[in-house]
């Protein structure tokens, strides 16, 4: 029940690399020291030269159980999340049945008690069903183990509702998180309204249809007193908005996806339902206002909206095939890969937007490295290069617009609450 990590290296405040020894009893880091000397009752894990990170944080993911079991179930979306370094995730509810009231939110646990490989807080709807026309009950859900509320997959249409349920979600200091989507405002699009739109013909979503959501639901969190939260953030006027409501004070966040900082519309090679997802790509100049606005701090962190689909709905024409890619395996090195190894972002912002961040802002006591914390650690091995094979993956999920990229910084090992969630074969040999 003794694990001693030995010779990793931990990012310091200032993200100077810096050796050290971690032991681990139970679930919980016990001692961090240069130099930890093993006793009989020690299992060592030789880590010699590598990368130890606090267990990856990914507060926006799609396990589908219940009700979608082709596309992802909690085993294998959680295999997925440890694989990817992720010890700690949180499902949307837009599953079937949606966790909107005691008992499916009390069922949901049992299922991820029983087959969780990594923590798991899901959250609960804001209406019920995700239909958008009658609240949950909040304090209900609460005590029914909820994280937070949102109704991800649809925008909340009704102002009013909205208010409604920041005022709830307030009161019992609870968080609301918001798919931003404007239904008057989608015109069928199925792709970013610009001119990948035009080129190929096909309908396209406009960036208002996400930030008119955003500008109202800053005003009703300011009145309501709430922690609001933002969704897969998209578009410049949506980081403008987020920018100018926290000058103002208002309680808002917001994440952004590894696709929407990598990818921009210009990026799709052919109408291809992989690059399909909600918000759609937008253009270059969205993209490069979403790397500035999370160096700014008006983004707060990263979540990857792992949204897995089967392979049949994803071939299905651009227009039918369901929105949404995986993200869960691929997040970390290709955020290494294209941000910190070209000095765009350091090590230790990356590794804070992945850990510190999302924690600190929902009120997690996760993300960080120390003595008395539990032990939920991630270990990189920054030099392996190798290429995406969606065919490697634990998750049921192939749909990734990054098949056959070469990435450096792959996870080996991922401890979580003590115990290996997921180890490279080599790791221990
Ligand atoms: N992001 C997506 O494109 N799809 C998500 C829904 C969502 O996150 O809005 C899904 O559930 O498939
Ligand atoms: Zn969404
Ligand atoms: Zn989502």
């Amino acid at each position: 029940m003794k694990k001693l990590l030995k010779n990793g290296f931990v990012l310091d405040t200032k993200g100077m690399l810096v050796k050290i020894d971690i032991l681990i009893e139970y679930d919980k880091i016990t001692k961090m020291s240069e130099e930890i000397v093993a006793k009989n009752d020690y299992t060592v894990i030789d880590v010699t030269g590598k990368l130890v990170i606090p267990g990856l944080v990914d507060l926006h993911v799609h396990l589908r159980e219940p009700g979608g079991e082709a596309k992802e179930t909690i085993e294998t979306g959680t295999l997925a999340a440890a694989k990817g370094g992720f010890t700690t995730i949180a499902p949307m509810p837009n599953t079937n049945p949606v966790p909107d009231n005691e008992e499916t939110m009390r069922n949901l646990h049992a299922r991820i008690h029983e087959k969780a490989h990594v923590r798991v807080l899901p959250y609960a709807a804001i209406s019920v069903n995700e239909k958008g026309e009658e609240l949950i009950n909040f304090a209900e859900l609460k005590n029914a183990g909820a994280f937070a509320f949102s109704d991800d997959g649809v925008g909340v249409q009704n102002a009013a509702m909205m208010f409604e349920a920041m005022k709830e979600a307030a009161a019992l200091n609870m968080s609301v998180v918001a798919h931003c989507e404007e239904n008057s405002l989608i015109f069928n699009g199925a792709v970013h309204d610009g001119t990948f739109a035009k080129k190929n013909d096909i309908p396209g979503i406009p960036s208002i249809c996400e930030s008119v959501h955003i500008a109202r639901d800053v005003l009703l969190a300011e009145a309501a007193n709430c922690h609001y939260h933002v969704c897969h953030i998209s578009t410049k006027e949506s980081v403008r908005v987020v920018r100018d409501a926290k000058r103002a004070g208002i309680n808002v966040t917001a994440e952004v996806s590894p696709h929407h900082l990598i990818l921009c519309e210009d990026d799709i090679p052919e109408v291809n339902t992989n690059y399909k997802m909600n918000p759609p790509l937008r253009s270059r100049e969205d993209r490069a206002a979403l790397l500035e606005g999370l160096l700014d701090g008006t983004i707060d962190f990263i979540a990857t909206d792992h949204a897995p689909h089967t392979a049949e709905e994803k071939a299905k024409n651009i227009c039918e095939a369901p929105f949404g890619i995986v993200g869960l395996e691929t997040a970390f090195p290709l955020l290494y890969t294209h941000f910190v190894k070209k000095e765009i972002i350091s090590m230790k912002q990356l590794v804070d937007f992945l850990t510190k961040i999302p924690c600190e802002k929902f009120q997690l006591p996760y993300g960080e490295l120390a003595v008395g914390k539990v032990a939920d650690i991630t270990v990189i091995d920054l030099e392996e290069e190798r290429e995406i094979n969606p065919n490697d993956f634990a998750s049921k999920g192939r749909n990734t617009p990054f098949a056959g990229w070469k990435c450096q910084g792959w996870p080996i090992l991922t401890i979580a609450s003590g115990n290996i969630a997921w180890e490279k074969e080599s790791v221990n040999a």
